[in-house]
This record gives structure tokens, C-alpha cells and sequence, in this order.
């Protein structure tokens, strides 16, 4: 079956009235799957993207009374920059995820000093590989371009890290629209997570995500990788 013709995966539209209604309700059902894997297990796995638009939602999840010491969070993508830089999406979590109720959870990065993107990444990939896989939680966000992750279209590894059987847990990836070298989760992490949250928010990302759910080349909305290989259904939150 041609990129083109793939068959979508289950896909769950919700819709809010605001961003805020929005992220009080996700909270909710993060929280719930979280704790859910807690009970099961004695442990949870949340991977978070960063951009402006969860930061609502991870100040709504920060207050949940849910046993974070058994969580771990660590990041979906991450610019090539150190914590202390504004665009750090490690710095992101930390001041609006990693507070309150979730100041206890275990964070693990994927940016490291010293190291090149590549070498970075080949770390950053076994950090992630020593967690308890698959991730319970995985919240994507969506460029205007229809990258999400750091899947940008003309990314220099975009073929490799939407590779359903790519073999790294991370890989980086430079683009035109990326700024920094990135480093981002591969295909396989994200689509075998239990719960696969696509998080956009305003009327131009509803006509990107509309576009991008009709037939088309991964490589033009790359965001179409998840949409057409999600094992599990895809829950798009949506606000105005
Ligand atoms: O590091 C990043 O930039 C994110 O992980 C990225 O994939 C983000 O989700 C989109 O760029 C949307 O960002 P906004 O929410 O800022 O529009």
C-alpha cells in the first residue's frame, strides 16, 4: 500500500470552547492514564512535546494528586540547547510541568553537554530504551507546517525518524524550520503509546490537521506519519 493510500488509524476528535476548558479536561484523562499505570504496574511514563501551546495544560496537570514519584516524564523533542536557554523545552517542563504535585516526578533529559546532535542523541537513546516501554503517555503538538515531534518537512533525518521500524529511540534531525539541531523520539516510541494525545489549538492548525488527514506524502505534513501508523487511536484535542 502506497505512504499515500495508508490506512489512518483510529482517530478521536475533541473539541473545547477554550484553552483552558481544554487543558482542565486533558489533565483529567493524563492524570487518569497515569494513575491507571501506577496501579498496574507501580510505575508511569509520560512523554511531553514542547511550544507554547501545552503550557496550560502542564500547569492544570502539575496540581493532580496523583503518586508522581512513580512517574517518569522526559521529553518528546528537545532543541540542541542547554536547560538554562529560553528555548529548552527541558527549561519549559520544568517551570510550567515540574511543579507543584509533579515537582516529585523523575524527569529525564534528552539534551547533553558537550556532545554533538548525533552523539546526543545515540545517549539520549539509551536513556530513553532503559525505561519501561511504551510510553503510557505521549502529548504531541503540531506546527502550522505539520511537523510534530521534530518530524519537519526537508528534516535531514525526517525519512529515518518516521521509519516505523526505525531502530533508535531518538534520533536528531536538523530542518529550515527547526532552528537548533533538534533531537526527537522516533516514529516507533510515539505511535506504541497506550495513549497518543495530538494537541493543537486555533483555527489555522484545524485546516493543517484537516489537510493532513486526507490522502498526501508523509513528507509534506509529516505529521500524516502518526495519523497513518498509530496502533492506537489518535485523540486530537482541539480549541479555538
Ligand atoms: O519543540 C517543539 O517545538 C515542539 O515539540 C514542537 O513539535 C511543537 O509541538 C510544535 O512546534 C507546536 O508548537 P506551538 O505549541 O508553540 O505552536
Amino acid at each position: 500500500m502506497k505512504a499515500t493510500e495508508m490506512a489512518q488509524a483510529p482517530i478521536h476528535r475533541h473539541e473545547f470552547g477554550d484553552g483552558g476548558e481544554l487543558a482542565e479536561k486533558l489533565a483529567e484523562t493524563v492524570a487518569g492514564t497515569l494513575s491507571a499505570a501506577i496501579a498496574a504496574r507501580g510505575a508511569a511514563t509520560l512523554a511531553v512535546s514542547g511550544g507554547n501551546t501545552p503550557k496550560a495544560l502542564f500547569a492544570a496537570l502539575s496540581s493532580h494528586a496523583i503518586d508522581w514519584s512513580k512517574v517518569t516524564v522526559t521529553l518528546v523533542d528537545e532543541r540542541m540547547v542547554p536547560p538554562a536557554h529560553e528555548r529548552s523545552n527541558h527549561r519549559l517542563a520544568s517551570l510550567f510541568l515540574l511543579q507543584n504535585k509533579a515537582a516529585e516526578a523523575r524527569f529525564v533529559p534528552l539534551y547533553r553537554p558537550g556532545s554533538d546532535a548525533a552523539e546526543a542523541a545515540k545517549s539520549a537513546a539509551g536513556a530513553i530504551d532503559a525505561l519501561a516501554l511504551p510510553f503510557d503517555v505521549v502529548i504531541l503538538g503540531m506546527g502550522t507546517d505539520g511537523h510534530t515531534a521534530s518530524f519537519f518537512p526537508e528534516g535531514s533525518t525526517l525519512a529515518a525518524v518516521t521509519d516505523p521500524a526505525c531502530g533508535q529511540s531518538v534520533m536528531s534531525i536538523e530542518a529550515p524550520g527547526a532552528g537548533e539541531p533538534r533531537l526527537t523520539l522516533t516514529l516507533p516510541r510515539i505511535v506504541e503509546a497506550g495513549l497518543i494525545v495530538l494537541h493543537i489549538e486555533g483555527d489555522e492548525k484545524q485546516a493543517v490537521l484537516t489537510r493532513a488527514l486526507s490522502a498526501g506524502a508523509e513528507t509534506e505534513l509529516p505529521v500524516r506519519a502518526v495519523l497513518n501508523k498509530a496502533t492506537t487511536p489518535v485523540e486530537i484535542y482541539w480549541a479555538p
